[in-house]
């Protein structure tokens, strides 16, 4: 009985799905007296400076505007506004009107006073906000500065530091494992696999080591992977769909939210089991020490599991993303890439005890390497979101002259940032890790957007450049990496985040 409402229901939304598809096309037309009216007559839509000039931008295309273009546009869209409209421009999130900043000034203005930004659903819907919502991530003022307070133990610099050797071993690990992956193939030139998919599941190894350290056996491994593949399907439908942004959608029995209900409770009991066997083996870690907190009130139960949630598994796209665009970057310049060997090379033979030394540790975490230009120049070119993720305003800002009201949604296109802003000089187009040396990191402060620029940043900064760095200098040391031929760098479709669609060669070197 439960099944045939259930498949009534699905059948009902199917057709509510394409009456709504049809709607949409037909008021497309029928919106067009409202987008006037949002452009030329909403005052809350128009932001004027002391001449009476207000900022421009793109008509609203309502219904969506560009909600979803400006994540699915391989930064065709950055570089058409950029040209149209400058570098401070409005676009439009499905009928609410959004700032869009490219200018480092702007840019520190803005932040000038982020912890206070809201960051509610970052109009990002239902959805997203019931699987974490709740996080750190999305949580402001004191109870935000509660939570970072609890985490800070476990995410702060001495502690990533400690985490290095850890790190290593993972990596060391995974990059042995690379030629018996199920994905890989043995060509001529060494060992062929799809970028993205083969490298997602070293972040994966990293962080839960992070949060569970040793307690995090080969089988609970599997458990995360077979939750993170529920994780992603949920991902597409936060970001690709319309109806599940809506919360009365949550009252239908579709099979969105059956996979949704299902993902929640599977980690939770994961959550639970983990911690029970951490118990049972009279051991401790991270993640069990902040359940700990909320046994003691510190935090609440939601606000602990999802916060998990976010650490492990909603960055995991982040890291994926990153990682796949360091490794590009070095595929598609071989002077970058053999500079960087020749780096390496040299550190390591001063290293007695190979990567598990000190002085090698010491090397991933400096800041004046080549490895660490190389690192900040592949974030620059290849930026892991085209448009940030919505902040609003909470108080009534000035931006270049105009009056930014509060409540007012705020992002930043990166792309624009990166290669238009007067750092970067007139070669700022070029690929040049070098450009690294001569400035100083004050001078491209609000010029980079990599870990968010503002207070809040990454919580998990101080593991995230090292993981990258190190992966980056471990895997040049033992293979060349190179991009298949007739391979061209695309994008995933229907991914929040950036991911490159693209296979890769890794050659054994001698
Ligand atoms: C290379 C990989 C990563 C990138 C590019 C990245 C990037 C970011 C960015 C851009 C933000 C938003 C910051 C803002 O709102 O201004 C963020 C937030 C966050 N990241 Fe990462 N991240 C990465 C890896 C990680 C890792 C490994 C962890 C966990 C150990 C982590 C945990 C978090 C958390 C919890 C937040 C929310 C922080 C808050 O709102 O207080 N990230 N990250």
């Amino acid at each position: 009985m439960a099944s045939q409402l259930c498949k009534f229901y699905e059948g009902a939304l199917l057709l509510s799905n394409a009456i709504f598809s049809i709607f949409s096309i037909v008021t497309s037309q029928l919106f067009k007296p409202y987008e006037l009216y949002l452009v030329h007559f909403s005052k809350a839509c128009r932001w004027f400076n002391d001449r009476g000039e207000d900022i421009p931008g793109p008509p609203p295309k309502l219904p969506e505007g560009d909600r979803y273009t400006r994540m699915t546009d391989d930064l065709n869209l950055n570089n058409k506004y950029y040209e149209k409209y400058g570098d401070l421009y409005r676009i439009w999130n499905g009928s609410i009107p959004e700032l869009v900043l490219a200018r480092p000034e702007d840019i520190a203005v803005f932040y000038k006073d982020g912890l206070s930004h809201d960051l509610q659903d970052m109009n990002t819907g239902h959805f997203f906000y019931k699987i974490i919502g709740e996080s750190v991530g999305f949580a402001v003022g004191s109870t935000w500065k509660n939570m970072r307070d609890l985490l800070h133990p476990y995410f702060n610099n001495k502690a990533a530091i400690q985490f290095m050797p850890m790190m290593i071993r993972n990596i060391s690990g995974w990059l042995k494992s690379i030629p018996f992956d199920k994905n890989t193939l043995k060509v001529e030139e060494g060992y062929k696999f799809p970028l993205s998919e083969t490298i997602k599941s070293l972040p994966l190894l990293i962080i839960s080591h992070v949060l569970y350290n040793d307690c995090m056996t080969e089988e609970d491994l599997i458990r995360v992977n077979e939750i993170t593949i529920n994780h992603e399907k949920l991902m597409e439908i936060v970001f690709c769909e319309t109806l599940p942004r809506f919360s009365w959608y949550s009252i239908f029995p579709t099979s969105q939210n059956k996979l949704m209900n299902q993902m929640l409770r599977d980690w939770k009991t994961f959550c639970f089991d983990m911690n029970e066997k951490t118990i049972k083996d009279g051991k401790s870690n991270p993640a069990y020490k902040l359940y700990k907190d909320v046994e003691e009130g510190k935090w609440t139960l939601s606000q602990y599991l999802q916060t998990i949630y976010v650490i492990l598994l909603s960055n995991i796209d982040f890291s994926c993303a990153a990682l796949s665009w360091q490794l590009i970057g070095l595929a598609q310049w071989s002077r970058v890439q053999e500079k960087l060997r020749k780096e390496v090379q040299s550190i390591l033979a001063v290293c007695p005890k190979g990567f598990d030394d000190e002085n090698f540790n010491n090397y991933i975490c400096k800041k004046n390497t080549y490895l660490h230009y190389v690192c900040l120049e592949n974030f620059r070119m290849f930026p892991v979101l085209a448009y940030t993720l919505p902040e609003f305003l909470a108080e009534d800002k000035i931006i270049r002259g105009h009056r930014i009201p509060k409540r007012t949604f705020v992002s930043i296109d990166t792309w624009t940032l990166h290669t238009k802003a007067a750092v970067w000089g007139n070669d700022s187009n070029k690929y040049h890790p070098e450009r690294f040396e001569k400035l100083k990191p004050e001078q491209y402060r609000h010029a980079l957007w990599r870990f968010g620029l503002g207070p809040r940043r990454c919580l998990g900064y101080f593991y995230a450049e090292r993981m990258l760095k190190a992966i980056m200098a471990l895997i040049v040391h033992s293979y060349e990496i190179k991009i298949p031929n007739d391979c061209e760098v695309k994008l995933h479709s229907r991914t929040l985040v950036r991911i490159p669609n693209i296979d890769f060669v890794f050659k054994p070197i001698e």
